[in-house]
């Protein structure tokens, strides 16, 4: 499968999920004019079609690629997530078919931080259910089950670049950091690792989950999880809707196990704005519920969708895939005056030294050549002589192995 080098005005953009004006800007002001936007996700099958035809494609969270979207995306060269998770995307999938999958690991992190930090306070004084009793007439006026956090225990399962920030924001109010990580971590201020999940649920008067969805995550809270936590504790999830059984948790509230929850994340999310969302915990008075809202600040958006556009249209350009997340990282110089030839090819025995012997066999110069391969997947950039260009890349195509090639002029 290959791709030649485009005039961008050719260079189709498909952008889901209604990402941030930022992103369109940053494609226009490099020249990329041939961009659908949409402001939903799509299903599978409605995706497949809308694929085919495009270059790149930009998701948030809700987007599902999976294998068969990929095998239909047959122009495809990148995808970005405008957003930290991946676990939308089945990378395996996008390596093997030679698509680079790039995201914004940090942008919307603060803004994560600062909701479940506000969910803590508004949970441990019980606001959510006083709100709706005003709205609905009643005086619930007392101090029963109401608390500060000073002094209080915070249990931070996933201690990366959220869970940090929020153990910092919530120190800085009085609260005692505690959390649990599959890596060792240098706490930051007077936070302090523990060594296992059971014992953090049992000390914490606040649990909050910041990991990614992995194997390992899925499923990772339920029933048994909920037993060990502390009678009157508060549990908040703005991770992932998978890591946590919301059967298991609404009964943990029906059981008056827990004060109170704020669940930010779904095991099934809506599609669009105008779907139903379905939970047992609709009609919960002490459940704080938010539609996946937890990057989604002005400023968030706006940093994501410039860094992400930026990571798409460097690879566009010039092919330099570094902070790939699924791919070997190339830092390419830019090639005034040369041909460059993108080759993505298995990573077996031979590959590079067929291409070689193709481009001397034919007195292809090779000006620049860069190379990193991961387990399955090698990419290699090659600049050669301008006049030659496309015969390498008509060459290059058939060596064995090839997964995809296009060539920048
Ligand atoms: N609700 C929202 O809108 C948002 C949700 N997120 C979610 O939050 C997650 C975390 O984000 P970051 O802090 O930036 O990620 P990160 O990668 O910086 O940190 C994740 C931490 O979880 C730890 N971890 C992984 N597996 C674990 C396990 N089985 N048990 C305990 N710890 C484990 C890792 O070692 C790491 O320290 C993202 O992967 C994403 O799914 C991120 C941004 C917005
Ligand atoms: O803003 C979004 O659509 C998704 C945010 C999120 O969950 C993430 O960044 O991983």
């Amino acid at each position: 499968m290959s791709n030649k080098s485009l005039e961008k005005s050719k260079i189709r953009i498909l952008l889901l999920e209604g990402v941030h004006q930022s992103a369109l800007d940053t494609f226009e002001a490099a020249g990329y004019s041939n961009i659908e936007y949409l402001s939903g996700s799509l299903s599978e099958d409605a995706l497949i079609e809308k694929i085919r035809d495009a270059h790149f494609v930009g998701i948030r969270s809700r987007t599902q690629l999976t294998r068969k979207v990929f095998e239909a995306a047959e122009k495809l060269v990148a995808v970005g997530c405008f957003c930290i998770g991946t676990n939308q995307v089945d990378l395996d999938a996008a390596t093997e078919t030679g698509v680079v999958v790039f995201n914004a690991p940090y942008s919307n992190t603060r803004s994560v931080a600062e909701l479940v930090l506000a969910e803590a306070i508004l949970l441990l004084r019980r606001i959510p259910e006083r709100n709706a009793s005003c709205h609905n007439g009643g005086w619930l006026k007392n101090a029963k089950n109401s608390f500060e956090v000073r002094g209080k225990v915070l249990g931070i399962i996933g201690y990366g670049n959220i869970g940090t920030q929020f153990g910092i924001l919530a120190e800085g109010l009085g609260m005692k950091v505690k959390f649990y990580d599959v890596v060792t971590k240098l706490p930051l201020g007077n936070a302090e690792q523990v060594a296992s999940l059971p014992e953090l649920l049992q000390v914490s008067d606040v649990v909050s989950l910041h990991v990614p969805e992995t194997a390992a995550t899925k499923w990772m809270i339920g029933a048994e999880q909920f037993a060990h936590m502390k009678q009157n504790a508060i549990f908040i999830n703005a991770s992932r809707g998978t890591v946590v059984d919301i059967d298991a948790l609404a009964e943990a509230l029906d059981r008056d196990r827990l004060l109170g929850a704020a669940v930010d994340v779904f095991p099934v999310e809506p599609r669009t704005n105008d779907d139903e969302f379905k939970s047992p915990l609709r009609g919960l008075d002490n459940v704080i519920l938010t539609p996946h809202i937890g990057g989604s600040t002005v400023e968030a958006q706006r940093n994501i969708g410039i860094e992400v556009a930026d990571k798409l249209i460097t690879f566009s350009d010039n092919g330099t895939s570094i902070s790939a997340v699924n791919f070997p990282e190339v830092a390419l110089p830019a090639h005034p005056g040369k041909h460059r030839i993108l080759h993505i090819h298995h990573n077996v025995p031979g590959v590079m030294s067929e291409i070689n012997h193709i481009f001397s066999e034919n007195n292809i110069n090779i000006s620049g050549q860069y190379l990193q391969t991961s387990n399955n997947v090698g990419y290699v950039v090659i600049d050669v002589d301008q006049d030659c260009g496309p015969k390498a890349l008509q060459m290059i195509r058939d060596v064995k192995g090839t997964i995809k090639a296009r060539i920048l002029f």
